[in-house]
């Protein structure tokens, strides 16, 4: 470990998931770490962009050498230059006696990782082109070139081809980064890693009390977290778990109603938006699909309105059908999942096809 703190700590066996397009990405990125050409990783805010750029060090002939992150999002415009390429002694008011070497020059020997690399200004994208081309750098206010052996892997989780479409982002520089592409998906395109990254955060939030996601969570709400959207990516799921272990009572399952709000807003509200005589519809509309599939489940519900063009996701099932429950239209059974018509439901049913109305209190 170094002194510094320049340090990268993750490698590629700490890339949790088993799905094709994680390995895909595990494959590529190892190729990439024999190579020294300069790196683009794109892929949406919080899935893991920083984490390969990491393990793409370590495994790189450069692993012993330093690992510095730069986040342009975060760095204020007017620094950036004596930030990245340092200064020389008086070079401004403010200066430090002797100058300041800047990041560029800490990363010899090593990699500069910059984040979000989209948000660099215009102007600055010119003077980082050309360090790119010369791998040397003048710090501000210097007139000497200090010659370097850098690395560079750089992220964005903005499409930056549209950005150089619409001139904020330069061309030639573009090129010059995307020598090699490295795609990172999003989590709701790779489902199969999801239950594995609860399980291995659970394990780690726990303290290894618990390592399994359905010792933690209700089967519900773990069916509702596979199909859910994870706009945050990795990074929501991670500071979901730290949040639930941290609130949750050690006696009860995580139920889908204990989530954060944000998360299940989507289906309060679909739900809610339908009117009365809608709800109706959509729920003799179940009923039928019960009546003619004895024991389906939502899941194929789901798939059978989507066919139909009926506008309901398999969350609005879910709440209907629990309520269709409460109103002894349906029995849920509880291991295949599946449901059937009750008495009531089949009589309801039957009324309604035969042309009456579903009057209220029935
Ligand atoms: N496959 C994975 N296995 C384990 N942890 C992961 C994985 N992917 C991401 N994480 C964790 O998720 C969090 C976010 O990851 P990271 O910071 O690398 O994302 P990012 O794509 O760089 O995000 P941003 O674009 O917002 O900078 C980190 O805590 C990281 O350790």
């Amino acid at each position: 470990m170094r002194k510094d703190g320049l340090t990268a700590v993750y490698e590629f066996e700490d890339i949790v998931g088993q799905s094709r397009a994680i390995k895909k990405a595990i494959e590529a990125a190892k190729k990439i770490a024999s190579s020294d050409s300069t790196v683009l990783i794109y892929g949406e805010s919080g899935t893991g962009k920083e984490l390969f750029a990491q393990a793409i060090h370590n495994a790189s002939r450069r692993k012993d050498g330093p690992f510095v992150p730069v986040n342009f999002a975060a760095l204020p415009s007017n620094l950036l230059e004596s930030e990245l390429f340092g200064y020389e002694e008086g070079a401004f008011t403010g200066a430090k006696k002797g100058g300041k070497p800047g990041l560029f020059e800490e990363a010899d020997g090593g990699t500069i990782f910059l984040d979000e690399i989209g948000d660099a200004p215009q102007d600055f994208q010119v003077r980082l082109l050309r360090v790119l081309q010369e791998k040397r750098i003048i710090r501000v206010g210097g007139l000497k070139a200090i010659q370097l052996d850098v690395r560079v892997i750089a992220a964005t989780n903005k499409d930056l081809w549209k950005k150089v479409k619409e001139g904020s982002f330069r061309q030639d520089l573009y090129y010059r980064l995307s020598v090699l592409p490295l795609y990172v998906p999003p989590l709701r395109e790779r489902k199969e890693d999801i239950l594995v990254l609860l399980g291995f955060y659970l394990k780690r939030y726990t303290d290894g009390r618990i390592t399994n996601a359905w010792d933690f969570f209700e089967e519900d709400t773990l069916d509702y977290l596979l199909s859910y959207e994870w706009p945050g990516n990795v990074r929501e799921l991670v500071n979901l778990v730290e949040y639930l272990v941290s609130v949750k009572d050690e006696t009860t399952r995580i139920a889908i109603e204990d989530l954060p709000s944000h998360m299940i807003s989507g289906i309060l509200s679909a739900a809610s938006d339908l009117s009365v005589k809608e709800k109706r519809e959509a729920m003799i509309w179940i009923m039928k699909k019960i009546k003619e599939n004895d024991g389906i489940g939502r899941r194929a519900l789901a798939e059978m309105a989507k066919r139909e063009n009926w506008n309901l996701g398999e969350g609005i099932i879910r709440r209907m059908m629990k309520q269709m429950e409460r109103d002894g239209l349906i029995e849920l059974k509880i291991g295949a999942k599946g449901a059937v018509l009750t008495g009531k439901g089949k009589a309801l049913l039957e009324m309604v096809e035969n042309g009456g109305k579903w009057e209220e209190g029935m």
